[in-house]
């Protein structure tokens, strides 16, 4: 669907994006991850057409990014942008004419929206008589009403409190159902993990990683396993980390350190009866750290 080629953007003398590279699969969640400052908001600027790249290239659909594509987007900004002194309504329909609907489309759909996100007792509100996590939602339906074939969402979970968090997650995930392309940047690493088909990792202006969930988590495994014994046969070695819980179990972990896991499992029946044996997986939340830490440039 969305196609970067070695997209480079500085500012005054300061790089922002150095000659990134990401292809965003059609009808996928696309997770854009990286610290602060790493050049994330700058890349979906230039692909919503606000700033311009000083080069590379940008295509959706196979083709170079052109004004008229701005309809095909669907953009929630992390700084959200409402009128204050206008009603729900007024502005949901002001925003649905903007974006090409009709008058009687813009109504329709509104109300379909407001009763879905169950906020249609406000819609004579003003924006600045609502809370917070109130006006998010008026954003979220400002930026999915045209239905966008590609949704850029920043953020989309800030100010939202967890029932409310829970309802945006399932309208993403029921547009993705329906065939939106979603590229979703955060820095909650549980959503990641929760919603996300792929991600890219971005870090001092270069792309860093890029994979599916499953080949980056299998590109960090550990090689290392958690176990529980209990009923043990023989003393345990000494230079293995165990706690001893409560349920009278030996937990400790180990690494494969060129075994087989069927070969360590077969020398842990013989100090015990194997109750868990189980490969560690890291967390996006310790692959995030890990290569932030890991990775430096000048
Ligand atoms: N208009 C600007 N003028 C000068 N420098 C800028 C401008 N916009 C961004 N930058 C710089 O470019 C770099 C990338 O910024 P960007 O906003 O793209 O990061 P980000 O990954 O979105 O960060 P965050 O997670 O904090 O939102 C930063 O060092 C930032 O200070």
């Amino acid at each position: 669907m969305l196609k970067i080629t070695r997209l480079n953007k500085a500012y005054s003398n300061h790089r922002a994006l150095t000659d990134v590279d990401l292809v965003v699969p059609q009808g996928m969640i696309f997770g854009l991850l990286g610290p602060n400052g790493a050049g994330k908001t700058t890349l979906i600027r230039i692909i919503n057409q606000i700033i311009e790249q000083d080069s590379g290239t940008v295509e959706i659909d196979g083709k170079s990014l052109s004004p008229d594509d701005i309809r095909k987007i669907g953009y929630l900004p992390e700084e959200r942008g409402l009128y204050k002194k206008m009603t729900v309504w007024d502005q949901l329909i002001y925003f649905s004419r903007l974006k090409g609907l009709d008058q009687s489309e813009a109504k329709g759909k509104v109300k379909i929206w407001l009763e879905k996100l169950e906020i249609g007792g406000w819609k004579e509100k003003k924006i600045e008589d609502l809370s917070k996590g109130m006006a998010q939602k008026v954003q979220f339906i400002s930026t999915v009403i045209h239905e966008p074939k590609l949704l850029i969402l920043d953020e989309p979970f800030s100010g939202f409190d967890p029932v409310n968090a829970e309802i945006i997650k399932n309208e993403i995930l029921e547009l993705k159902a329906k065939g939106t392309t979603v590229i979703l940047s955060t820095h909650r690493m549980e959503s990641v993990e929760l919603l996300c088909d792929h991600v890219a990792m971005i870090h001092k202006s270069r792309k860093i990683l890029d994979g599916t969930i499953r080949e980056v988590k299998n590109s960090f495994r550990p090689q290392e396993f958690s176990i529980s014994l209990i009923n043990l046969l023989q003393d345990l070695p000494q230079d293995w980390k165990v706690r001893h819980d409560e349920d009278r179990a030996f937990n400790f972990s180990l690494p494969l350190n060129g075994r087989s896991p069927n070969q360590l499992l077969k020398e842990l029946m013989e100090y015990g009866e194997v109750m868990e044996f189980k490969e560690k997986v890291p967390s996006m939340e310790e692959i995030f750290i890990h290569q932030v830490k890991a990775t430096q440039y000048e």
